[in-house]
């Protein structure tokens, strides 16, 4: 089948999407019925917040996620990844406490320039740092592999020592503040703690993978941004954290990423048949979530990124409005996107990076299986299943994209909005190519 933007049409897991998107007549856009469309309300109404099980095999029993009350998890199962999930939520968390220091008291002299333009922060070094040395001090006995987004060739020139310092100091603080770990760090393990994230990934055996901020220009502006760790074994994502320290604990639809709830910082942890879990960022109490069940894109809320520069707003509206979605756009940074939609907030995240962009592994290993776990569904514009195995694609000179472009994710996989988007990417992707 011939491909348009390289985008497989036949090749799709999805049979939905592949059926209406390889249709030779018009994509049924408006063949279901649409219930008449509701007034435009600020709060999800209650009916949305209905726990929704799992595709996959049903995670410990607790109570769902509902009104922003938590409740305890009875206890894990016993998954071959327990003692790797544990760990990563201990790292993330920790992270997540120095990004929090940083964003506090942001000094001009903690923000760098990397070479593709984009910022990078001492808070970004700093909490690579602290997720490969928790990581590696909580499963030593494990082969460590990890690709992240961070490398230390920066913080080697000269007129860096200043802020290796910061950094540092950054670390030890943080680690002596929580109190778990009675180490010092020098600068030098600074150092090799950054570049362990030098590995390539790939197929086979196991590779941790970390954005240590993903949403940087979203933490610089005092939004949302968060801490993604996952776990891939022999290519597939088995295990997801997702601390978000910005996020408010209760909804955010509608709401541009604010709500008026004051308690926030969610840690989102998911791993592989046993369900997706969120609860407050050191808190122990975590509780089951769903992905919203409404199957009506009048009621539907969808997210996007923040930034224009990172996806077609145009395009992803035109969609909306096709789909027949009444709410605006929720826009926030990161993969507090895939959290958000994970718990319920929203039921659409579409995403349409400008040609030519290389999605990174870390900017979705983590968020897509904490979506897929509470029910949802992540694929690339075509139906197939994100792939994770091909290697980082490091900076942008790296040829082995993870995703077709446009990629989407569906967070609700129920029949009429599956359908109707897969009909309106078909013709969005069409008239964009002409
Ligand atoms: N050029 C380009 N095109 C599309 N998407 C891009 C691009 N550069 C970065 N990203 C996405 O930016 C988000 C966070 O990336 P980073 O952690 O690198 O931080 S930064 O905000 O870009 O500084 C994160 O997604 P969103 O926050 O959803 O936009 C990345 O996937
Ligand atoms: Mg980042």
């Amino acid at each position: 089948m011939a491909s348009r933007a390289g985008i497989r049409l036949t090749h799709g897991r999805s049979p939905l999407l592949a059926a209406s998107a390889s249709s030779s007549r018009p994509p049924p856009v408006l063949c279901l019925r649409r219930s008449k469309p509701k007034p435009y309300r600020r709060h999800l109404p209650v009916p949305l917040w209905r726990p929704l099980a799992p595709r996959s095999s049903p995670g410990p029993s607790s109570s769902s996620y509902s009104t922003g009350i938590s409740s305890p998890v009875a206890s894990m199962s016993s998954s071959s990844y327990e003692k790797e999930l544990a760990a990563a939520k201990k790292a993330a968390s920790l992270a997540a406490r120095l990004c929090q220091t940083v964003q506090k008291a942001l000094l001009e002299s903690d923000i760098q320039s990397k070479a593709d333009k984009s910022p990078v922060t001492v808070a970004d070094y700093g909490s690579q740092a602290i997720v490969s040395l928790v990581l590696k001090m909580e499963l030593p006995s494990e082969k460590f592999s990890l690709v992240a987004e961070e490398d230390s060739a920066d913080l080697q020139k000269d007129e860096s020592q200043e802020t290796l310092k910061r950094i540092t100091d950054l670390v030890n603080d943080t680690f002596s503040s929580e109190g778990t770990y009675s180490i010092s760090v020098s600068v030098e393990d600074v150092l090799v703690a950054i570049d362990s994230g030098k590995s390539e990934g790939g197929p086979h055996g196991r590779h941790w993978v970390l954005d240590p901020i993903d949403g940087t220009k979203g933490f610089l502006r005092g939004d949302q941004y968060a801490i993604a760790l996952a776990l891939l074994d022999e290519g597939r994502v088995m295990l997801g954290v997702l601390a978000c320290p910005n996020l408010p604990f209760t909804s955010i639809a509608n709401l541009d990423g604010h709500s008026s709830e004051n308690q926030t910082g969610c840690l989102f942890s998911a791993q592989t048949g046993c369900g997706a879990y969120m609860q407050l960022l050191n808190e122990p109490s975590a509780a089951k979530i769903s992905v919203c069940t409404t199957e009506n894109p009048a009621d539907a809320s969808f997210f996007e990124s923040y930034e224009a520069a990172h996806s077609l707003h145009d395009l992803s509206g035109a969609i909306a409005k096709k789909l027949g979605v009444q709410a605006p756009p929720v826009r926030i940074d990161s993969q507090a996107k895939y959290g958000a939609l994970a718990r319920g907030d929203g039921a659409i995240y579409l995403r349409f990076p400008h040609k030519g962009y290389r999605e990174k592994i870390w900017d979705h290993a983590a968020g897509s299986i904490v979506v897929t776990e509470a029910g949802g569904i992540a694929t690339d514009a075509a139906g197939n299943n994100l792939d994770f195995s091909k290697g980082s694609t490091r900076g942008h000179q790296r040829t082995n994209p993870i995703f077709c472009i446009p990629s989407v994710v569906l967070s609700n996989g129920t029949p009429p909005i599956l359908c109707q988007i897969s009909a309106s990417l078909f013709l969005f992707t069409f008239y964009r190519n002409k």
